[in-house]
């Protein structure tokens, strides 16, 4: 598809998204799967993880899934194991090719192997640090699917975006793009503006709930079914002291934990939150 039938096709479904949602017409379906999932990044040796494993306790009602960087995941998936816990795996990025010369990438049919159900994929940091755009975040999205991960798509908007009023923009574009050739109930979404990365500074549960609302307004334009099905989580520090108030959002369906994740006490009283449901 041309570049000027994208951007017009962009553009119709943001006015019939705002117009929806002028005339209160999406609908809120409570009762869908709830997720609280850990993003490492580059942190945790192999002892902290071991001891991570052994410590953390799942729980009924939510789903847990840690994504701990890559030479980690075996380790981490043997531990969860011995275990027996009810814990899931994801990878922080896999690379859009089944396999080949690329040195230092990861492939995805690699971390399923090595125990993986999930996937990030163009999280704020591989976006802004590896160059990576919506066009390849697509490839990723099919590559992940193709090899039975989940893909967790990472959307949001920077602060400069925020203040240009684009953030609605922003997001049509990247929900678009993600799901181009892929059935929306396959997929989970995970906003985080940007600004609240790692800042301290989180989008208060009125302003994250607003999004997930208009996410889900974009998304029943795809697929209605779906768009009530699909798990929305907010990413951008959340931690054990304001996981509450995001719990009660009915458009949030979990979180995606940085930071917070990194404890162990901390990374229980989210998913304790999220499991009791309030
Ligand atoms: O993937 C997680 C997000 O980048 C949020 O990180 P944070 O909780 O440290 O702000």
């Amino acid at each position: 598809m041309n570049q000027p039938i994208k951007a017009y096709i962009k553009q119709l479904v943001q006015e019939a998204v705002e117009q929806s949602l002028s005339q209160g017409k999406t609908a809120i379906s409570i009762g869908r799967k709830k997720y609280v999932i850990a993003n490492w990044k580059m942190n945790q040796n192999l002892q902290e993880t071991l001891s991570f494993f052994q410590k953390i306790q799942d729980e009924d009602g939510v789903e847990v899934v840690i994504c701990p960087p890559a030479p980690l995941l075996l380790p981490a998936h043997t531990q969860i194991m011995q275990e027996g816990k009810k814990l899931s795996l994801g990878a922080q990025n896999v690379h859009q090719e089944e396999k080949g010369a690329y040195t230092g990438e990861i492939a995805a049919n690699l971390v399923k192997e090595f125990g993986c159900q999930y996937t990030l994929i163009g999280h704020s940091e591989r976006r802004q640090y590896f160059q990576e755009d919506d066009q390849t975040i697509s490839l990723k999205v099919k590559r992940a699917l193709q090899e039975g991960l989940t893909p967790v798509v990472c959307i949001g908007e920077t602060l400069e975006q925020k203040h240009q009023a684009q953030t609605e923009k922003v997001l049509t574009s990247q929900i678009l793009l993600a799901l181009e050739g892929v059935n929306p109930a396959d997929v989970i979404f995970a906003y985080e503006p940007v600004w609240a990365i790692g800042t301290g500074e989180s989008a208060s549960p009125e302003e994250a709930q607003k999004m997930h609302h208009y996410i889900r307004a974009v998304l029943s334009h795809i697929d209605k079914k779906s768009a009530e099905q699909i798990a929305i989580l907010y990413g951008g520090s959340v931690n054990e002291t304001n996981a509450k108030e995001y719990a009660l959002m009915p458009d949030i369906d979990g979180v995606l934990v940085g930071g917070a994740s990194l404890k162990v006490d901390a990374f229980q009283k989210i998913i304790t939150v999220f499991a009791k449901g309030d």
